[in-house]
C-alpha cells in the first residue's frame, strides 16, 4: 500500500502573498484593447493578460490537496470569499474595492469543513478566515482575549473565553490537522479570475464531489492593463476630475459552468441593495448560466435572510428573533441545505449514468 502523505502540521497556506502591487506586470501597450465581456472575447482575457506569477505555486497545492482527498472519496468544496479590488495604477495606491467582509465564506467554510468536506477557500488576503474570524476585526485586539498568569510570569487565554475557544480551537486543529482546509489568498479581480479557473480546472479530478460556493464580491468592471498608469496618477496633470474608464469584467460564471467545471454544481450567490428587483435578478443569473443555484441576498440583510433561487422556484431561510439574540450563523441553515443538495446533485446524475 502507498504510505499516506502525512498531513501538514498547520492549514496549508500557499505560500503566496498578493496584496502587493505586481509593479512588474507592468503596463503591456502591446496588449490590443478589446472589449472583454462579449462571449467570444472573454477567453481573451486570459490569453492576453499574463497569469499571477505566483500561480504555479498554487497549482501544485491545489493538485497535491485535491490528490489527497480523491484517495479517500472525500467531498470538496471550493468556497471563495472576500471581495476584489480593480487597482487604477500598476503601482497601487488607488483601487475600487467589493464590499465584503468575508463572514459569508468564513463562517460557510466552517459549516462545510463540520459535514465532512475539505474546503479550498478561495479568499481576499487579510479578510475574515474560518475558526479565527471570532476572534479577529471584532473591534478587539487578540490582546483582548489575554490575560497575565497570577504570578505575572506569562500570558495565558483569560477565563471568559476560554470555554467557546476551546471549542473553536477543537475544529480548527481538526481541519488543520487532518489537511481539511486549503487557503487560497487573492487581491485584485485579476488575481481571482486566474486562480479561480486554474482551481476550478483541477477539481475537475473530483468528479460530482466538487462543490462551486461562490461567495466572493467579485468586480464587475475592470481597467485593462493597456490602460493602467504605471505610477500614482498626479492629481496636477488631470485636473479638477479623474476620468476612469473601466471595462466590464469577462462573465466568468459562464466560463465556469459551460467550461471550467462542466459537471460540478455550482452555487453563486446574488448581492443586490433593492429588495424589488433581488429574485428577478438571482432568477436572471440561473437562466443565463444555467448552473443549480442562485442564493440571492441584499446587503442590509444578508446576515439573516437569504433567498434560495432554483430552477423549481424559490424558498426563503431567514433567522428567528431567538436564533438571532443566539447569535447563530444562517450559514449553520444555509450550509446543509446545500449539501442535501449536492446529494440529489449526485444522485440524479448517477441515475441518468453520467
Ligand atoms: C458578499 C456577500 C454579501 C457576503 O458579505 P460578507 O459576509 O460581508 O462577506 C455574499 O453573500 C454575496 O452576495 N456574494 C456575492 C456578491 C457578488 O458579487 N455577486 C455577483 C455574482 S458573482 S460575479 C458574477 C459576474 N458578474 C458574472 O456575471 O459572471 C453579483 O451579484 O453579480
Amino acid at each position: 500500500p502507498v504510505p499516506r502523505p502525512s498531513p501538514p502540521s498547520s492549514p496549508v497556506l500557499s505560500k503566496v502573498h498578493t496584496s502587493a502591487p505586481d509593479t512588474k506586470a507592468a503596463i503591456d501597450r502591446s496588449i490590443p484593447e478589446f472589449p472583454a465581456a462579449t462571449p467570444i472575447d472573454e477567453d481573451n482575457y486570459f490569453r492576453l493578460h499574463k497569469s499571477p506569477p505566483y500561480l504555479s505555486q498554487i497549482s501544485s497545492d491545489v493538485a497535491d490537496f485535491l490528490n489527497f482527498h480523491n484517495k479517500r472519496h472525500r467531498k470538496v468544496a471550493l468556497v471563495t470569499s472576500g471581495g476584489t479590488t480593480v487597482p487604477l495604477e500598476n503601482n497601487t495606491v488607488r483601487f475600487i474595492d467589493n464590499f465584503s467582509a468575508g463572514t459569508r465564506g468564513a463562517s460557510s467554510a466552517e459549516y462545510f469543513l463540520e459535514n465532512g468536506y475539505a474546503v479550498i477557500f478561495l479568499h481576499r488576503e487579510f479578510s475574515l478566515l474560518p475558526y479565527s474570524r471570532h476572534y479577529s476585526h471584532t473591534g478587539n485586539s487578540f490582546l483582548d482575549y489575554l490575560k497575565l498568569s497570577d504570578d505575572g510570569s506569562k500570558v495565558e487565554i483569560d477565563d471568559k473565553y476560554q470555554k467557546e475557544m476551546f471549542q473553536v480551537y477543537k475544529k480548527y486543529n481538526k481541519a488543520t490537522k487532518n489537511n481539511l482546509l486549503l487557503m487560497v489568498p487573492f487581491t485584485t479581480v485579476h488575481q481571482y479570475l486566474f486562480t479561480l479557473k486554474l482551481v476550478a480546472q483541477e477539481m475537475s479530478v473530483m468528479g460530482y464531489d466538487a462543490l462551486f460556493y461562490l461567495a466572493a464580491a467579485v468586480s464587475d468592471f475592470f481597467l485593462p492593463s493597456s490602460r493602467i498608469p504605471q505610477h500614482k496618477i498626479q492629481s496636477k496633470e488631470i485636473g479638477s476630475k479623474l476620468v476612469v474608464d473601466l471595462e466590464p469584467v469577462p462573465k466568468f460564471l459562464r466560463r465556469l459552468v459551460d467550461s471550467w467545471a462542466p459537471i460540478a454544481m455550482i452555487v453563486s450567490f446574488k448581492l443586490e441593495t433593492d429588495n424589488t428587483i433581488l429574485i428577478s435578478k438571482a432568477r436572471g443569473a440561473l437562466k443565463r448560466y444555467n448552473h443549480q443555484l442562485v442564493i440571492g441576498n441584499l446587503l442590509q440583510t444578508r446576515k439573516k435572510k437569504v433567498v434560495f433561487v432554483t430552477p423549481a422556484g424559490e424558498r426563503w431561510i431567514e433567522l428567528t428573533p431567538d436564533q438571532i439574540k443566539d447569535n447563530v450563523d444562517i450559514e449553520s441553515i444555509i450550509v446543509p441545505e446545500i449539501i442535501k443538495l449536492h446529494s440529489q446533485w449526485i444522485s440524479s446524475r448517477q441515475r441518468m449514468g453520467l
